[in-house]
């Protein structure tokens, strides 16, 4: 049987934002009642058809890589970064604050250092040019916990337009959900399809060629000409099993991409 090809995404956010719950939601179509706090890095995989139903339709695993947001491993997220091939970025809905906080994020997994020398209030810019386009980084926002704001917040929420928001800064979609709820991410969503446009994208951008539309063979790894290089020889990860009988469900050992 032929490998499965896998990108690695990336979902950051400030602690507690519910990136576990997510994360689970998403590989599991199940929500997570009793996450843990996530030390390091876990990694849940899921597996995806990208371009469902047309032609083109092909399966590739797509691992999430939930980074633990506590600030005082900041320090050491960095190794998780290499590659990156998509990020999901998270905020709360009911905390503003972790929504102006995903710009340090960005700013961190793109190895920019910010968080220092800006005083509170200051805003950092965001180059677009890195994030938008087929060869650089696709990006998702999701806002959870839209189950705790009341109906008038709610509302408003899910009526506003991305004007002024990091999604629009970075040419990103946005989701709201409620990550206790399975029919949040359920097949035939409006969010069901932003999702799986999100994770086509990043495939695409891995494993297509931009020229021929074509795949690209096995043996070929896109990352290791883009912004962040090739794998790492070592990762410091923690990774459940996961029900697919994934190859490597334990990203401490070495891994290629080839
Ligand atoms: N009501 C509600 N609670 C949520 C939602 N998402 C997460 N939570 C809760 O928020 C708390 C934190 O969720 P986690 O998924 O552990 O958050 P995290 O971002 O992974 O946190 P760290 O591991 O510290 O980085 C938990 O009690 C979750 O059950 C949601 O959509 N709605």
């Amino acid at each position: 049987m032929a490998a499965i090809d896998k990108v690695r995404v990336l979902v950051v956010g400030d602690s507690g934002v519910g990136k576990t719950s997510l994360t689970h939601l998403i590989a599991n179509n199940e929500p997570l009642t009793s996450p843990g706090w996530t030390v390091g890095c876990s990694v849940e995989v899921k597996l995806h058809e990208y371009k469902e139903g047309t032609p083109s339709q092909n399966t590739f695993f797509i691992e999430l890589w939930d980074v633990g947001g506590s600030i005082s491993h900041k320090n050491a997220r960095g190794v998780f970064y290499n590659p990156t091939n998509g990020i999901i970025l998270v905020h709360d809905l009911t905390n503003r604050k972790s929504q102006e906080n995903l710009q340090q994020w960005l700013m961190e997994i793109l190895n920019k250092e910010g968080k220092d020398t800006l005083r509170a209030g200051d805003t950092m810019d965001i180059d677009p040019e890195q994030f938008l386009g087929s060869t650089q980084i696709p990006i998702l926002v999701i806002g959870t916990k839209l189950d705790m704001l009341d109906e008038n917040n709610k509302h408003r929420i899910l009526n506003r337009t991305l004007a002024g928001s990091i999604a629009e800064q970075c040419g990103a979609d946005e989701i709201c959900l409620n990550s206790h709820e399975a029919r949040s991410l359920a097949a035939g969503t409006t969010d069901s399809v932003k999702l799986a446009r999100f994770f086509d994208k990043v495939i695409e951008r891995k494993y297509y060629s931009r020229d021929t539309g074509r795949k690209y063979t096995s043996n070929y790894t896109s990352t290791s000409l883009g912004p962040f290089g090739p794998y790492l020889t070592q990762q410091q990860a923690t990774s459940p099993a996961n029900a697919f009988g994934y190859p490597n469900t334990n990203p401490t050992v070495t891994e290629s991409l080839s």
